[in-house]
């Protein structure tokens, strides 16, 4: 059984972790283009920073919740036949068990060295600047992907979802591409598909299944 899983912000908000579209989410305080674009860290790297050195810092606040460890639990279940797929830059899917996590969008606790490429594991603040261990130069990002950058790993993930018997999405409103256009590439292949999530989402239409609800409940009676 080949499954390919992708989560977003919806997996992580029992565990108090701020989605971007509902009201009280990330983006109301922040224009999307002020904070996730490379023209926004062009135009005040201090800005961007504070907001990502903001989120880095929270992660010591919040625990992987039932959805996340159920995840886990599947991936022990499925091994080699599951691909974990998020948009999400926390950690809670790795805090919950997870070994193979597939972050397409980056990871608040890592950075990316804009003078020679290198990522090192970090926790702290990228705001002051600090040198890259690797070459000294002070020009470490977020490593993130940013809007009107390309995603990581789209190779591997198209090549999943070709493959798979059954596509799952929970958590995500469907907003935001390639990430929503998942669900019609692995149907356009075969695969059965189900989406999880509070309500129904932008995509809800081109699934075979939907089950609203909290994904703390909804996850872990998908999969025991
Ligand atoms: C706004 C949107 C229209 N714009 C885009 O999609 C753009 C442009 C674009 C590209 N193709 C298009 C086609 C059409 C239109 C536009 C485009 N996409 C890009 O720029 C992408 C890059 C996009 C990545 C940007 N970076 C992020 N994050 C990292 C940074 C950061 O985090 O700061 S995106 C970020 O926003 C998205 C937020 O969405 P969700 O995670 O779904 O969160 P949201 O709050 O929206 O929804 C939460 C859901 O959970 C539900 N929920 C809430 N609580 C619970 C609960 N308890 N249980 C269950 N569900 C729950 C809610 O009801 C809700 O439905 C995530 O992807 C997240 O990672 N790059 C690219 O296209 O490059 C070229 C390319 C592509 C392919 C191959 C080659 C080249």
């Amino acid at each position: 059984m080949k499954v390919v899983v992708l989560t977003g912000a919806g997996i992580s908000a029992e565990s108090g972790v701020p989605t971007f579209r509902d009201a009280d989410g990330l983006w109301e305080g922040h224009r999307v283009e002020d904070v996730a674009t490379p023209e926004a860290y062009e135009a005040s790297p201090a800005a961007v920073h504070r907001f990502y050195d903001a989120r880095r810092a929270a992660l010591d606040a919040v625990a992987p919740n039932p959805a996340h460890t159920a995840l886990a639990r599947l991936e022990a279940a499925l091994g080699d036949g599951l691909l974990l797929v998020t948009q999400n830059i926390d950690d809670l899917h790795e805090r919950g068990g997870s070994t193979r996590v597939h972050h397409m969008h980056g990871e608040l606790r890592s950075a990316l060295c804009r003078g020679c490429g290198g990522r090192t594991p970090w926790t702290g603040d990228l705001g002051d600047f600090p040198p890259c261990p690797s070459c000294g130069v002070t020009e470490l990002r977020p490593d993130v992907v940013w809007f009107g950058e390309i995603p990581y790993g789209m190779d591997e993930i198209q090549d999943a979802l070709a493959e798979a018997d059954l596509f799952v999405s929970v958590g995500t409103s469907g907003a935001v591409y390639p990430a929503a256009g998942f669900v019609q590439y692995a149907a356009g292949y075969g695969a059965r598909t189900l989406e999880l999530n509070l309500v129904p989402s932008d995509g809800s239409h081109l699934f075979d299944e939907c089950r609203h609800g909290r994904a703390g409940d909804l996850v872990p009676a998908w999969v025991d």
